[in-house]
């Protein structure tokens, strides 16, 4: 596939599907839906066992079907996002519904092309690792488009880095806000500023180095280097690329499970 046959899709009145109405489901559907990329009335899911589940959708406008074997029915782009222990028994029992006239999707981590496009019986079947700031139009997502192609083999570091990595700058957005705290400021005024501390969005804007970022920080002798030099007896950088190795790692394990 056929990133030709994806585009033109994109421009017609399709549907989207969401087998697995959780959190990456969420955020995928309202990045969409509230970007005006794809009107909310088009897109359904259908919901397994969490009412909540369908407070989260309806309330942007997200149809909720009664099964999952209708949401596959209503829609041109299939989207698998559930986990990945069951996405193998889900895309089998819809096998008979997943004809070759739609584009399915897995989102599932670990769960290798070849086996997806096996379990639903043909190859229009393709991965993407997404993030959830694709709820605000600010996702880094990774496509895979086919059996052939050889950059899969990266998903499982690709899905340690950005996948999962959203949840490490969290963890570290909310220890800012406590050190904030702890140094005496009220926590909504520490939660705000350190939200507001976008340092990741001045990577990617201006292209800079890091480490060049980093160095326009820390004026000499002042706050900044004491606080790095904290961070650094702390293992600081080592325990985040730690966190990329073991998460890649448990992405390697599903795979193999
Ligand atoms: N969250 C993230 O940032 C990312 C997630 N992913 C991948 O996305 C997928 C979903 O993750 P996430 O959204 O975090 O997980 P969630 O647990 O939030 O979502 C999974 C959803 O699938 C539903 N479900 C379970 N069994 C079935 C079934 N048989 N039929 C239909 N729905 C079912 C669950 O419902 P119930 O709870 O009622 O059982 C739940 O709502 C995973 O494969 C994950 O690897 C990939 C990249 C990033
Ligand atoms: O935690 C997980 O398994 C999923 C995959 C990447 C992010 N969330």
């Amino acid at each position: 596939m056929e990133a030709t046959q994806f585009l033109a899709i994109q421009t017609e009145t399709y549907k989207l599907g969401f087998i697995g109405a959780g959190k990456m489901a969420e955020s995928i559907a309202k990045g969409a839906a509230q970007s005006g990329f794809l009107p909310a009335p088009r897109i359904s899911t259908s919901i397994h066992s969490n009412p909540a589940r369908r407070v989260a959708f309806e309330s942007f406008g997200v149809k909720v079907l009664p099964q999952n074997r209708n949401v596959v029915e209503e829609s041109d782009v299939v989207i698998f996002s559930v986990k990945p222990q069951v996405v193998r028994d889900v895309v089998l029992e819809l096998r008979p519904l997943l004809t070759k006239d739609k584009l399915l999707v897995s989102i599932a981590a670990g769960t290798k092309l070849k086996d997806l496009q096996e379990w639903a019986g043909h190859s229009r079947f393709i991965r993407v690792v997404p993030n959830t700031p694709s709820a605000v139009g600010e996702a880094a997502s990774v496509m895979c488009l086919g059996g052939a192609a050889t950059d899969e083999k990266l998903f499982d570091a690709i899905v340690g880095l950005s996948g999962s990595g959203p949840a490490y700058i969290y963890l570290a957005i909310e220890a800012l806000a406590d050190g904030g705290v702890a140094a005496g400021l009220p926590r909504e005024l520490a939660m705000g500023l350190a939200s507001q501390t976008g340092s990741a969005f001045m990577a990617s804007k201006t292209g800079k180095h890091p480490g060049q970022l980093k160095d326009d920080v820390a004026s000499p002798g002042g706050t900044t280097i004491a606080g790095i030099h904290e961070l650094e007896k702390g293992g600081f950088r080592g325990t985040l690329m730690n966190a990329v190795i073991a998460a890649a790692k448990r992405s390697r394990e599903l795979s193999q499970s």
